[in-house]
């Protein structure tokens, strides 16, 4: 007997013991997952609709293939008793009934082949779309909806649990469906030789059950200690690769190998339980259970006048007693990692009833030099801690505006604001006049360029990494990289422009990373340029670069800059400086250092004493 290898649906087992510790709510503790049978099922459906003809044809090619398969033992009992207890040795009848045999059981085999074959098909089609489906619902979530779940999580959701409905299809459709026709076909055929026997072995059904209930309940600790520690070490391995610049600087290299190895051992430790238990336990029992089933239908028998013909009948009856036990165990072995595809299903199920931001947006707007007003802003995370208050500012277009403050007054908040991935409680933002949240995606995309604190690079290469997918020529590529001053280091590289960046690729630097990040908000030609310490990570020659970069946008391009280097922000036409999410100053370099015990003379002054 085979056992499914099913998807590894508690792999975030790690990350939400991480997520408790830190005290957010994890996906599976929000109120709207409910992990009823119901909501698999509905989920199995709604991404199968697409093709249910496909799967009614499929059900009934193998109701057909049930009905061949419980012809074979009436032949046989035809055979027994029309030939082979009489005498009768007709070779052409009995060669016309052993060949009915043959081919109803070969066609039988071979139309449950193809047709359990269209059916992972559509299991895989049905996953595929699925996860296509899960990925971008998780895309289009306000960024709220990422605060408060697990990236870990996500993935896991995204991944291993739509592969444990891809599981669910192949248990609920080939096992449990395909198992219960040929179970069906056995009945009904035994049923129309004898029903009062069919009844015997309907009674030892619910004793079948009992057995394999009995082994799950014995199996399913070790079973569930060893999926637990298979999920631990993978968390293990992922949290090593993560910290491993603090974990070999620590010198803790040693200790979490150990770690690993122990847990290691106590997952090796937990199978080999499983498959004892397996060993002992399952095979005897199902073995007394045929015995069993055997011996209850040779004493039905018994009961009975034993004539001539019965013996046909009786080879019949144990024919079918071998098609009713084998499905019957698969299906009972199924339960326990059927539960937990069941749940897995109804997460992804609970994530994709997570309520995208509804939106209204008006398509005729079109944005024009990039004026930015922020009104009356208030903004809080959560409710009672205000990150932005009354917050009040015009940006006029083509300006340069830096946002300096303390850690923590809200600057990376306002940019967020900007970038929409929050909405204000109160107050709203106008980009020339418009607001900003009925502006159509598209015309806000191509407004909107950001340069963010931790720039990530994509497995392409470098012009790909500026391109992003975007319709922009190579000779534009080149110039946005010439302003963003990435152009020297970039045509060094070994292929110049076609070097490949990212997972696999060629390593940069933290400061090229955020060059090539400007270099591809630059690229787009927006109308408004963000940059979130942008300058943070690069040498002081090429700050002072990307500080006349910046300059030369004066008059195209609304800038607004965070910078804890103040040098970078310098030049700005503007620095607004913010105090616990409230405007504390606003206006040039000369004019705030000439407010005497101000706030940004004094970090300036703090500044010059790190330096
Ligand atoms: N996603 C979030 N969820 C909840 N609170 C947040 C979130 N992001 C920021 N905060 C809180 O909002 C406040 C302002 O944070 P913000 O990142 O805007 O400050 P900042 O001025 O950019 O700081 P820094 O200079 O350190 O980047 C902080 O108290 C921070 O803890």
């Amino acid at each position: 007997m085979t056992q499914p290898d099913t998807a590894p649906v508690d792999d975030d087992v790690g990350a939400t013991a991480g997520a408790t510790a830190k005290g957010r709510p994890t996906p599976s503790e929000q109120p709207n997952t409910d992990h009823s049978p119901r909501e698999a099922l509905a989920l199995l459906a709604q991404a199968a609709a697409p093709e249910r003809r496909g799967l009614i044809k499929g059900l009934g090619w193998l109701v057909v293939a049930a009905a061949l398969e419980a012809i074979g033992p009436i032949l046989g009992k035809h055979f027994i008793d029309a030939h082979v207890l009489p005498r009768d040795f007709d070779l052409g009848a009995m060669g016309l009934l052993l060949g009915a045999m043959l081919l109803a059981g070969w066609t039988a085999s071979l139309l449950r082949y193809s047709q359990l074959r269209r059916m992972a098909s559509v299991a895989q089609r049905s996953v595929l779309r699925l996860r296509e489906q899960v990925y971008a619902h998780v895309l289009a979530q306000p960024m709220a909806f990422f605060d408060r779940s697990i990236t870990g999580q996500l993935l896991s959701r995204i991944t291993n649990d739509t592969d444990a409905v891809n599981n669910l299809y192949r248990q609920v459709l080939f096992v449990m469906l395909d198992s219960t026709i040929v179970v069906l076909g056995a009945l009904v055929a035994m049923a129309w030789l004898d029903w009062r026997l069919m009844l015997i072995v309907l009674a030892l059904v619910p004793a079948s059950s009992t057995i394999i209930w009995l082994y799950q309940r014995a199996s399913s600790g070790p079973v569930q200690r060893a999926r637990a520690l298979r999920a631990e070490l993978n968390a293990q391995m992922a949290e090593s690769m993560a910290g491993m610049a603090m974990l070999q600087s620590a010198g803790a290299a040693q200790r979490f190998a150990a770690r690993y190895e122990k847990a290691n051992r106590a997952q090796l430790d937990a199978r080999v339980q499983e498959l004892r238990a397996n060993a002992w336990l399952l095979r005897p029992a199902l073995d007394l259970l045929n015995v069993l089933l055997i011996v209850t239908v040779i004493y039905g028998f018994g009961l009975r006048e034993l004539s001539g013909l019965e013996i046909g009948l009786l080879y019949a009856f144990l024919a079918y007693i071998a098609r009713v036990v084998e499905p019957l165990i698969q299906i009972t072995m199924q339960f326990s990692q059927l539960q937990q595809a069941l749940v897995a299903a109804s997460r992804v199920r609970a994530l994709l009833r997570e309520p995208s931001e509804p939106r209204a947006y008006r398509p005729e707007l079109v944005v024009g030099a990039g004026a930015i007003h922020f009104q009356h802003l208030h903004f809080a995370y959560k409710p009672d801690h205000p990150v932005l208050q009354d917050l009040d500012l015009d940006i006029p277009a083509g300006s340069f505006v830096g946002i300096a403050g303390h850690t923590g007054s809200g600057k990376s908040t306002l940019l967020a604001l900007l970038l929409r991935f929050y909405q204000p409680q109160q107050g709203r933002i106008l980009v020339d006049g418009l607001p900003l949240d009925q502006l159509p995606e598209a015309t806000f995309h191509d407004a909107l360029g950001l340069v963010p604190q931790e720039p990530y690079l994509i497995a392409d290469t470098v012009r790909e990494n500026i391109r992003m997918g975007r319709a922009i020529s190579d000779e534009k590529i080149e110039q946005a990289a010439r302003s963003a001053r990435a152009h020297e280091f970039l045509s060094a590289l070994p292929q110049g422009y076609d070097s490949r960046l990212g997972d696999g690729g060629l390593a940069v630097s933290t400061g090229q990373k955020q060059l090539i990040a400007l270099a591809r908000a630059l690229a787009g030609d927006p109308r408004i340029l963000l940059l979130d310490e942008a300058t943070a990570n690069i040498d002081s020659a090429t700050e002072a670069q990307v500080g006349e970069a910046l300059k030369a946008l004066r008059g195209q391009v609304t800038v607004l800059a965070i910078a804890h280097r103040l040098s970078t922000i310098r030049e700005a036409d503007q620095i607004v400086v913010l105090n616990h999410g409230k405007l504390a100053e606003r206006g040039t370099h000369e004019a705030l250092m000439g407010i005497e015990g101000g706030l940004y003379q004094r970090l300036v002054q703090l500044q010059a004493l790190e330096e």
